[in-house]
């Protein structure tokens, strides 16, 4: 398969997933970013990136929270609005916010459904797998692509205790009953974060559906990162998963410095900046 396959031009959400479906067969590996806003959606969308997501992780990196736990349904539609505004080819999932489907299938249908049709959102993305597996069922069953996000799930750092590593020992059970209830209710693909690389290894053995990990090991299906972090936005501590393939804060640093420079030593605006 071609990469102009995976990333094809103006097709359904059905026929992308089912593109993602057919690179898994084949062993290619695809990635996945996440996007907040328009100018980096298009970048991405040019880079190749088949899917992106608009992550709750915004709550960090473009809210200023310290978890993805205040972020609310209205937050996330604004952000995929703007994802959606300038993308046409890479399929867009949306996560599902805490609080906002956990109840029942008919909330998890009603978040869904905004995220769709305000939000312009092709798929969306929740937090679980056995215990959000009804949810996927209706939402599927509606016409919602899913993809499921298992192993360390953010939104319930406080039940989990901590960012801690997920389906070791014991909870290798855990792990693997939610992989499969996840992908028995429907759902296209699987997040798999921070969970030990073997048995990431063998979860994406077992399944059909592509996983896709975040400190999940070399053996998932796709890889996902939060792109502050991989582009070196972020000013702060990021997690032993992320690599920074860029500088982007370092290069702001010294474009800001320079154009303040600039100002107070009166080289700009320049004539060629200014009107006679
Ligand atoms: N900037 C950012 N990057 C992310 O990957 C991310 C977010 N925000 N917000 C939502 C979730 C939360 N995630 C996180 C957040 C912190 C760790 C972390 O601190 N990990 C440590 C400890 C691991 C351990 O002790 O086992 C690490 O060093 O990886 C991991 C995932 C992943 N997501
Ligand atoms: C880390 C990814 C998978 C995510 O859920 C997010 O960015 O919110
Ligand atoms: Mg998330």
């Amino acid at each position: 398969m071609t990469e102009s396959v995976l990333y094809g031009g103006s097709s359904t959400a059905r026929v992308r997933v089912h593109h993602l479906q057919q690179a898994k067969e084949r062993g290619e590996r695809w990635a996945m970013l996440t996007a907040y806003d328009t100018y980096a959606a298009a970048v991405f969308e040019e880079a190749g990136i088949p899917v992106m997501l608009v992550g709750d992780s915004a709550g960090n990196v473009v809210l200023g929270h310290t978890s993805t736990v205040p972020v609310t349904v209205e937050d996330m539609l604004l952000l995929t609005k703007a994802v959606t505004r300038s993308t046409s080819r890479s399929l867009i999932v949306a996560d599902l916010p805490f609080g906002s489907y956990e109840s029942g299938p008919q909330q998890a249908f009603d978040t869904a459904v905004r995220m769709m049709k305000e939000g312009g959102a092709q798929a969306v993305k929740l937090e679980g797998g056995v215990r959000v597996a009804p949810q996927i069922e209706l939402l599927v069953s509606s016409g919602i692509p899913v993809m499921a996000h298992i192993g360390f799930t953010p939104q319930s750092e406080h039940a989990l205790g901590g960012f801690r590593v997920q389906g070791r020992g014991a909870g290798a059970e855990q792990l693997l009953a939610d992989a499969h209830a996840a992908q028995d209710a429907g759902a296209f693909a699987v997040v798999l974060e921070m969970v030990p690389a073997g048995i990431a290894g063998q979860v994406t053995k077992e399944l059909a559906i592509p996983t896709i990990g975040i400190g999940a090991g070399a053996d998932c299906d796709a890889q996902v990162l939060v792109w502050p972090d991989m582009a070196g936005l972020n000013g702060g501590r990021v997690p032993k998963f992320v690599k920074k393939y860029a500088d982007l804060r370092g290069e702001l640093l010294r474009a800001a410095q320079e154009y303040a420079t600039e100002v107070r030593d009166g080289s700009f605006p320049g004539r060629e900046h200014s009107f006679d």
